[in-house]
C-alpha cells in the first residue's frame, strides 16, 4: 500500500509529486513556507523552482545532500510505512516515477539560475535558501557544510604534521611493519598507512573486516608515543557506543601484542578510553551545538575515529571544525558499508577522490614507507590483505564489493562450513515448521540457552558474550521479511525450548535489549545492546563498556526494546560470531549492495543467508547512489 499524505495547499507541480508519494507532506510544507516568504518580498515563484526545493528537502531524507535536476527523475523513491498500519506490518516500497511530469532539465536549470531563491555558483553570495553548484542543487546550509569539509581536508592534506626525526621514524616502521606474513610481491599498505598518518595531518585508512586497521592504529599510536617530543594527547571515538567499545577493546588487544621496544608504551595505550563522537565533541542535551568547535577546539594531538562510514556530512563538518589544525586526524572505516543515517557519504567520497598532493609530503611518505612516490595518494590508504581466516566470508564479501553477483552466489552455494544459503523467495511466515529454517532455529536456540543460563546465574560477562553469538538481521523493520515478524518467530522458538522462558515478567532474565534513545548520563546510546541479568539487587540491564559489563537499573532504562532480531542499519558497528541475514523481496527499495555487504560482514565465523538468488543479484547490482558533490570537489 502506498502512503499518500496529501497536502491541501500543494498546487502546480507539487500536487502530482505529492500524490505519487515522491514528496511527503513535510517536503511540500517546507517548500511552501519558503515560497510564501519569497512571495512576501514581491516575487513570483516558478513552480519548477518550488518542485526543486521540495525535492532537495526530500533528498536529505534519502541521504543525498543535493539533487541534480538532470538526473533526479532516475532516483529511487520509497514510501514510508503507512501511518496507522499495524505495528511491524508496514514496509517500504518503491514508487513508480516514470509517469510524473518531470520538468525538462535544461529549462529547469535555467529557471533555477534565474530564481531569487537560488545562489548561482560557488562564488555567489549566500543568504538564499538554495545554491546551485554546476548542475547540483543544495539547500545552502548543506552546500556550506560540504564546502567547509572540502576546504578543511585540502588544507590539512597540503600541510605536513609536526616534524618527527626521519631516521627514528624509519627505524620504528622497520620494526613494527616488516612485511612478514604478506604474500610475495604484495605491498605493505599498513606501513604506508602508518607513514602517512605520522607525516600528514589527516589520513583515511580504509579496508574491509580483518584487514588490520585497528592493529595499524595501535602501532601508529605506539610510534608517536616513542617519537613525539611530548606524550601525545589521544582521542579515540566512533559514531556509536557499540563501535566505540569495540575500538577500545581492539586497541587494547593490539597494544598488548606490540613487540619490544614498543611494548614499553602498551600500558599507556591499554589505558585509553573510547567514546562516541557525540561525546568527544561535547554534545549537549537537547542542543545541536557542540561544546567543541572552532572557538573551543579539542585539546588532542591525535584524533582517531573508527567506523567512519557512519559519519554524516554534518558530523564530519563538526569534527573538522573542532579538531585543531595541527592535530593528526586518523579516520578509519570500510567505505563499502552503508553510509550514515543522516545525509552524506563522506567516507566513500573521500576514498574515491584523488586530491592533488604536496610534492614534499609525498616524497617524505614515499621515503618512510619504502614505496615509489607515484603510488602515494595523499591522505588515504586502503588495506587489502585479510589477516583473519574466515573460511569464505571474506571471499563472499569481496565478490559483493566488486559487484560480481554470480561469483557471490557461487560462493554462497559452495556449502563451506562458514557459509549457508537457504534459497527461497518465501517469507518466514510460510517457512515455519519446514526444514528450511532448521539452521537458524538451531542457532537461535543454542545461543538463547547460553544467554538465559548466564543471565539467570548472574554472570553478566558470559551473558554479553552469549548475546553476540548469533543475531538475525533484516533489511526492514516491518513487513513479511522484517524485524517485527522475525522477533516473534525467535521468541516463539525460545519460549518453546527454554523452561520458564520469560516467566519473570517485563524484565525477564536473558531478555535481549536495545537502547532506542541516547542517554549520555547513563552512557547509553541509541542502538546499544545489552541483556537483563540476575543480581542480588534484582534484575539489571548489563551493557558492555570498556571490556567489562556495566549494570543499569530498569528504572533508568525507559527507552528500550527487545532485540531478538535487528535491522542491518542498527547492527552497523557491531560484530557477531554467527548471523542469519534475511534478504527481502527483490523489489525492496532498501535492497542495495551496501546493505547486503554490511549485513554479511557483521559475522566473524558463520553467515547464513535466507533469500532468493534474484533478490541477492538485485542487491549486488544496485550500489546505493547518494548524491553529493564532495567526491568531485575534492579532486
Ligand atoms: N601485519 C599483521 N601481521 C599479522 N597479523 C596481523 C597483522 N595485522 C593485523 N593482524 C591480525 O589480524 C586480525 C585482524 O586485525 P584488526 O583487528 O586490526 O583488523 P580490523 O581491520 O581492525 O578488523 P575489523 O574491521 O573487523 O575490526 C587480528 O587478529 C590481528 O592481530
Amino acid at each position: 500500500m502506498i502512503t499518500r499524505d496529501l497536502v491541501a495547499g500543494a498546487t502546480g507541480l507539487l500536487a502530482p509529486f505529492n500524490a505519487a508519494g515522491v514528496l511527503r507532506a513535510a517536503d511540500v510544507h517546507a517548500a511552501l513556507r519558503i515560497g510564501q516568504l519569497h512571495e512576501g518580498t514581491g516575487g513570483k515563484l516558478d513552480e519548477r523552482v518550488l518542485l526543486a526545493l521540495a525535492l532537495t528537502v526530500r533528498a536529505l531524507e534519502g541521504g543525498s545532500v543535493c539533487i541534480d535536476p538532470e538526473l533526479v527523475h532516475g532516483d529511487v523513491f520509497e514510501t514510508e510505512p503507512a501511518p496507522g498500519a499495524a505495528a511491524g506490518e508496514a514496509t517500504e516500497q518503491s514508487i513508480a516515477t516514470a509517469e510524473l511530469p518531470w520538468p525538462e532539465p535544461a529549462g529547469w536549470l535555467a529557471a533555477l539560475r534565474a530564481s531569487d531563491l537560488v545562489a548561482d555558483g560557488a562564488s555567489a553570495p549566500g543568504g538564499r535558501p538554495l545554491r546551485l553548484d554546476g548542475t547540483r542543487l543544495y539547500l545552502d546550509r548543506y552546500w556550506r557544510q560540504e564546502d567547509r569539509v572540502r576546504r578543511e581536508l585540502t588544507d590539512r592534506w597540503i600541510a605536513p604534521a609536526a616534524d618527527l626525526d626521519p631516521g627514528e621514524l624509519r627505524a620504528g616502521l622497520d620494526t613494527l611493519f616488516d612485511g612478514s606474513g604478506l604474500p610475495d610481491g604484495v605491498p605493505d599498505q599498513q606501513r604506508l598507512a602508518a607513514a602517512m598518518s605520522l607525516l600528514g595531518r589527516v589520513t583515511v585508512i580504509g579496508g574491509g573486516p580483518g584487514t588490520g586497521k585497528t592493529t595499524t592504529v595501535a602501532r601508529i599510536l605506539a610510534l608517536l608515543h616513542r617519537l613525539a617530543p611530548r606524550t601525545p594527547r589521544i582521542a579515540l571515538a566512533a559514531p556509536t557506543g557499540k563501535a566505540a567499545a569495540r575500538l577500545e577493546e581492539a586497541v587494547r588487544r593490539a597494544a598488548g601484542e606490540l613487540p619490544a621496544p614498543f611494548d614499553a608504551v602498551s600500558g599507556a595505550l591499554t589505558g585509553l578510553r573510547a567514546t562516541t563522537l557525540h561525546t568527544l565533541l561535547g554534545a549537549r542535551y537537547r542542543s545541536t551545538r557542540m561544546r567543541h568547535h572552532e572557538g573551543n577546539p579539542l585539546p588532542h594531538d591525535v584524533v582517531v575515529i573508527d567506523e567512519m562510514s557512519m559519519v554524516s556530512l554534518t558530523m564530519m563538518n563538526r569534527l573538522l571544525t573542532a579538531a585543531r589544525r595541527d592535530a593528526r586526524l586518523i579516520l578509519v572505516g570500510d567505505p563499502d558499508q552503508l553510509a550514515s543515517v543522516e545525509a552524506g557519504a563522506v567516507l566513500a567520497d573521500i576514498t574515491a577522490a584523488r586530491p592533488a598532493a604536496s610534492p614534499q609530503l609525498r616524497a617524505r611518505v614515499a621515503e618512510a614507507a619504502d614505496r615509489p612516490a607515484a603510488e602515494i595518494v595523499p591522505g588515504q590508504v586502503t588495506l587489502e590483505h585479510t589477516w583473519r581466516f574466515d573460511g569464505g566470508i571474506d571471499e563472499l564479501a569481496r565478490a559483493v564489493r566488486a559487484g560480481d553477483a554470480e561469483a557471490a552466489l557461487t560462493r554462497l552455494r559452495s556449502g563451506t562450513d562458514r557459509l549457508a544459503f537457504v534459497e527461497t523467495d518465501r517469507p518466514a511466515g510460510e517457512l515455519l515448521g519446514t526444514a528450511l529454517l532448521t539452521g537458524v532455529r538451531e542457532r537461535v536456540i543454542e545461543s538463547g540457552r547460553a544467554l538465559v543460563a548466564a543471565a539467570r546465574a548472574g554472570d553478566a560477562e558470559a551473558a554479553l558474550a552469549a548475546l553476540d553469538r548469533h543475531r538475525v538481521l533484516c533489511a526492514h523493520r516491518g513487513g513479511p521479511f522484517g524485524v517485527a515478524r522475525w522477533s516473534r518467530i525467535v521468541e516463539g522458538w525460545l519460549a518453546e525450548q527454554i523452561t520458564d522462558y520469560g516467566s519473570e515478567g517485563e524484565w525477564y532474565l536473558g531478555r535481549p535489549l536495545m537502547i532506542t534513545r541516547n542517554d549520555p548520563e547513563a552512557g547509553l546510546y541509541n542502538g546499544d545492546t545489552g541483556v537483563v541479568v540476575n543480581t542480588p539487587a534484582g534484575p539489571r540491564g548489563a551493557f558492555a563498556r570498556g571490556g567489562r559489563a556495566t549494570l543499569v537499573s530498569p528504572l533508568q532504562l525507559d527507552a528500550t526494546e527487545t532485540v531478538h532480531a535487528m535491522t542491518v542499519h542498527k547492527a552497523q558497528g557491531s560484530q557477531f560470531t554467527a548471523l542469519t541475514m534475511i534478504v527481502p523481496a527483490p523489489d525492496s527499495p532498501l535492497l542495495t549492495r551496501e546493505l547486503f555487504y554490511t549485513g554479511i560482514t557483521r559475522a566473524s565465523d558463520h553467515v547464513e543467508v535466507i533469500g532468493s538468488a534474484e533478490a541477492i543479484r538485485r542487491a549486488i547490482e544496485r550500489p546505493a547512489n547518494r548524491a553529493s558533490g564532495l567526491r568531485e570537489r575534492l579532486g
